[in-house]
């Protein structure tokens, strides 16, 4: 791949004391339908740090997300963001669904927030262009997302997240679609992105592998309505690459994770 290198390390200085970057206090949230997702949810996300989001389905994972973003309002509680405001220009957010305009080029779809943002033409062409080549399309920008494979589409998806050089990155099971093999390369570019851009990222996923593979911490949610359940600090001696998959001490965390998940599925199982 241009541009990444593989197996980033975990930061020396994770920084599990490091300042807050969005906190969510007593956050619920209530759908019209009479839906409550979430109930006196307490997250924070510390500056530098890759936070994965765990919980069985439905506990509200995807809501939390969406409230981090501004893209949803809580029904109660509070959210401090001590990123800047919840522009889009601070905050990149990543769907499962690549989401990209069809019948654009990739060029312009990485480039579309930077042109909402009122970035001049030739700038924007720069910076999106660096930013395809970044994430490792370089050569595709006047592909149309139809021409790529769904690996290549959520890689778009993510250099129009990261174009705007955002202080935190919002992804909601990015990869979850995808197979084995292109989600594990995927997993070390982020890796790799991360370490290069140094933005804060938290991501939601259901696969207890992925989320010790890639995260700093864990925190793990309830069934809904949703709230943190449990906390798992990830310890990665070494570089995050194949050979930490096959180690002990990986094999240890993953059975913790999934054992705290599974924990919070059975607690609101409905009896
Ligand atoms: N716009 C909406 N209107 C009504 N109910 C909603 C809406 N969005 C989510 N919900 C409900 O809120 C609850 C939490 O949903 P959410 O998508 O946040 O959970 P999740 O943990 O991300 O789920 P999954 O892991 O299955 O993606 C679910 O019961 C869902 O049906």
């Amino acid at each position: 791949m241009s541009g990444l290198t593989s197996g980033a390390s975990r930061s020396a200085a994770t920084p599990l004391a490091a300042p807050a970057a969005i906190s969510l206090i007593g956050v619920g949230k209530s759908y019209p339908s009479g839906t409550q997702a979430l109930d006196g949810l307490d997250l924070v996300v510390r500056q530098g740090e890759f936070l994965a989001l765990l919980g069985p389905s439905g506990c509200g994972k995807s809501t939390a997300l969406r409230i981090m973003a501004g893209l949803a309002a809580p029904s109660s509680g509070t959210v401090e963001r001590h990123i800047g405001a919840a522009d889009g220009a601070s905050i990149g957010f990543v769907f499962q669904e690549p989401t990209l305009m069809p019948w654009a080029r990739v060029a312009a779809n990485v480039r579309l927030p930077l042109d909402l943002a009122g970035v001049g033409r030739a700038e924007a062409r720069r910076r999106a262009e660096e930013m395809i080549e970044r994430v490792g399309l370089a050569g595709f920008g006047r592909a149309y997302p139809r021409e790529l494979s769904g690996g290549m589409r959520m890689r778009v998806s993510l250099a129009r997240a990261l174009v705007t050089r955002p202080h935190l990155l919002l992804m909601d099971e990015p990869f979850a679609a995808l197979d084995e093999i292109t989600r594990f390369r995927l997993n070390d570019d982020l890796l790799a992105l991360r370490a290069a851009f140094g933005c804060t990222i938290a991501f939601v996923t259901h696969s207890t592998y992925e989320s010790v593979y890639l995260a700093d911490r864990i925190v793990v949610m309830s069934g809904r309505p949703g709230r943190v359940t449990d906390e798992i600090v990830v310890e990665a001696p070494g570089p995050r690459t194949a050979a930490f998959r096959g180690t002990a001490g990986y094999a240890e965390q993953c059975r913790r994770a999934f054992a705290a998940v599974a924990g919070a599925a059975a607690a609101s199982e409905p009896r």
